[in-house]
């Protein structure tokens, strides 16, 4: 399993191309040439009719060629200027379908290839414990497969008996083997991918159709996106101005008159005029490329393995104020083995040893298994046949935090110390004083000690340890200067959790947590204001994951837990939630220094026209003209065709985010301002006067 990030520096780097999966540059040919088609195509007035701002382009467009036609044919007017107004407003709305289209274009292109990873096999499915040969299409929820070395697993499904290495490079173009497994926290297996090792038992969790894989190409198909609510919030005020603006223009007319009639000179400005003042009134830029930033937003995060089930999760993620992070295998590598059996003063090491690995044998968990590895390498013992016992297993649980078998009247256990400590006190039995620095001295080391009983004795303790993993330190300092705190939970004891949390850096912990200590942390943070994400993958880390804002789960995880989360990320790799919030910052800053830059630069527009429509019945408007623009018909088209062509210069930086930095909300804001406010008032004046001067030097104006 992949635990620990490559390129922790710059986490934005594009990633290498693997099989299955491409990485496309922004512009790729084939991209742009199906962009273009699709910019056509989004013509159609109901696509049109979803962006407000657009839809007034659109019907200003029809309105302008209507107006050209009919001067054409009557021979009135002055159809070059019209017919050019009328063509750079149709290039207006194709800009944003095609800014639109650009940025699907890419998720398109992935579930193309996705699709091809989508093969018929034959599964080995298990019918009264005989193997039978069904078409993988055939299989249903509940349905039982074996897979051996070398097989394709033929569906989503949980592990219920075995481990084996998996090669999921499908779906996460990633070559390195991941270990799948029963029992633990990496249970779950997806259809397509392969056994390179080992054999192991599977049931399918979903039916044909709606495997991860036909999910997967459905989102990034973008088949199922959903304008976010920050999205109709800008949609709103964009129609807003949108409205006042037509109806500035609506009511110029009049006014108009009156002064042409007052001053007996110049004349009332034309619709084609009017309609080319409204759009360059209107926020057509950030209304052009409002979709395609949130588009480009969910497919950088694809570009990250990380699948995020819908745009609000992404936006979410930039503003998240506290992640909770579980410990094991999050924070640590999260094989926690057995290496060490301590027996109390009075217990014999062989008695020690022979519970643990009695209480261990139906255990699933990886914990379990490492007890009855050490027990069989370091002191020789056996498993042995349970079934000539009456033998009754009593599972992990993490409400219970134990685990243990019922056997011959006798009652074996294995957990945590207060577990333990309080199932012997309730069978009548002591806690021995011996037992407490052992305990402590295990948790100080930042290793999980577990407790074993028989009956109403303890025993002594095994030894469970856990690495903390390398870099995560930095991660967690990266994340404190983004202004956001970090949160370990853990269902270990306090001390352990201490130990660990200090060696991590993170900025607070939650121990002996349950589940739904968790749901109350969260719900607790969030009723204080603050948007909460959370990692896991675990089935109990389920309804912290449906509750969080951002709920990260691990593709590995179990389904529960990937069922409840808003994301699943396809490497696996908990920290993966800092690349995921950087993206959802740099959106969100990306969303409004474009709205900013917008706004601004129509400031320019209204000095290039209205001088323009009223100099000739106000000569002393003329002194407005501070472009010296030539003549009425140069600065209204010069304005027209700046108004354009900035959506096409702007759709590079909608698609790839503007660069983010950690600093401070205050400092982003300020520096924003700064960049896309002024210089969206002072851009346009010199490119309007330049396309002047063009229109002039080409006899159009
Ligand atoms: N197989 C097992 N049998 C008995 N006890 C266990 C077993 N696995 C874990 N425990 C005990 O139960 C406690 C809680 O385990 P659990 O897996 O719920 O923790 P968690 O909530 O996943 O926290 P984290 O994974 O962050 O450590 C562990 O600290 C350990 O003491
Ligand atoms: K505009
Ligand atoms: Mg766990």
């Amino acid at each position: 399993m992949r635990t620990v990030q490559k390129n922790p520096k710059n986490p934005t780097a594009g990633r290498p191309s693997h099989s299955g999966r491409q990485t496309l540059s922004l512009f790729e040919p084939t991209l742009v040439k199906n962009a273009v088609r699709d910019a056509f195509r989004k013509l159609h007035p109901r696509l049109v009719a979803r962006n407000p701002v657009m839809f007034v382009v659109w019907v200003g467009s029809l309105l302008t060629s209507y107006f050209w036609v009919k001067q054409l044919i009557t021979h009135t007017g002055q159809p070059l200027f019209t017919g050019q107004v009328a063509l750079w407003l149709w290039f207006t709305v194709l800009f944003a379908n095609f800014a639109e289209a650009m940025a699907e274009g890419r998720g398109k292109a992935q579930a193309e290839s996705l699709r091809k990873t989508k093969t018929d096999t034959l599964a080995r499915k298990l019918v009264n414990g005989k193997e039978e040969r069904v078409p993988a299409t055939q299989l249903r929820k509940g349905d039982v497969v074996v897979c051996e070395a070398g097989d394709i697993i033929p569906g989503d499904g949980e592990v219920i008996e075995g481990i084996a290495s998996v090669d999921e490079s499908v779906i996460t173009g990633e070559s390195a083997p991941v270990i799948r497994e029963a029992g633990g926290d990496r249970s779950a297996v997806t259809g397509g991918t392969k056994v390179l090792s080992d054999r192991i038992v599977i049931r399918i969790t979903a039916n044909p159709g709606e495997t991860f894989i036909d999910r997967m190409i459905a989102l990034v198909e973008g088949a199922q996106r959903q304008k976010t609510p920050n999205e109709i919030a800008l949609s709103i005020l964009l129609s807003g101005l949108t409205i006042i603006f037509l109806l500035v223009c609506v009511t110029l007319p009049p006014f108009a008159d009156f002064a042409v009639r007052a001053t007996q000179s110049g004349q009332a400005p034309s619709v084609v005029v009017l309609v080319a003042l409204l759009v360059c009134l209107i926020p057509t830029t950030i209304g052009g490329l409002l979709s395609a930033i949130g588009i480009a937003g969910m497919d950088r995060v694809m570009q990250h393995n990380v699948l995020a089930k819908s745009g609000k999760a992404v936006e979410a993620a930039g503003d998240i104020d506290t992640i909770l992070l579980d410990k094991t295998g999050t924070i640590t590598l999260g094989n926690r083995q057995a290496v060490e059996f301590i027996p109390l003063p009075n217990v014999s090491m062989e008695e020690l040893v022979d519970a643990a690995q009695l209480s261990s044998l139906a255990d699933e968990t990886p914990e379990g298994r490492s007890i009855v590895v050490l027990a069989k390498e370091k002191y020789g013992l056996r498993g042995r046949e349970l079934a000539s016992h009456h033998a009754e297993f009593v599972p992990f649980s993490a409400q219970t935090r134990m685990s243990g078998i019922d056997m011959d009247g006798q009652q074996i256990r294995k957990g945590a110390a207060e577990a333990i400590k309080r199932h012997v006190l309730s069978l009548g039995g002591e806690i021995p004083c011996e037992l407490e620095p052992i305990v402590t001295n295990i948790s100080q080391k930042g290793g999980t000690p577990l407790v074993v009983a028989k009956n109403e004795r303890i025993l002594g303790v095994i030894y469970l340890k856990d690495v903390v993993k390398g870099g995560i330190r930095e991660r967690f300092e990266q994340l404190r200067s983004m202004g956001i705190r970090t949160v370990m939970i853990t269902g270990d004891n306090p001390l352990t959790a201490k130990t660990i949390a200090e060696e991590a850096g993170v900025d607070d912990f939650l121990a002996e947590a349950t589940p739904e200590m968790k749901l109350a942390l969260i719900r607790q943070e969030q009723a204080a204001g603050k948007l909460v994400a959370m990692t896991g993958d675990g089935t109990n880390d389920a309804p912290a994951l449906a509750q969080a804002d951002v709920g990260l789960a691990m593709n590995s995880g179990t389904q529960a837990a990937k069922e409840a989360g808003n994301m699943v990320d396809l490497d696996s790799n908990p920290t993966k939630l800092i690349e995921v919030v950087e993206i959802g910052k740099q959106l969100l800053m990306t969303r409004g220094a474009l709205t900013t830059f917008s706004i601004a630069n129509d400031v320019a527009k209204y000095f290039a026209i209205l001088p323009a429509m009223f100099a000739p019945i106000y000569p002393a408007l003329n002194a407005l003209n501070i472009m010296k623009l030539t003549n009425p018909e140069s600065a209204i088209l010069a304005a027209v065709i700046f108004n354009a062509l900035i959506i096409i210069a702007l759709i590079p930086l909608a698609l790839r985010g503007i660069a983010y930095r950690p600093l401070g909300a205050a400092a982003i804001l300020r520096r924003n301002l700064l960049i896309y406010g002024l210089g969206g008032i002072i851009a346009p004046f010199p490119g309007i006067w330049l396309l002047d001067r063009l229109l002039v030097l080409l006899h159009l104006a």
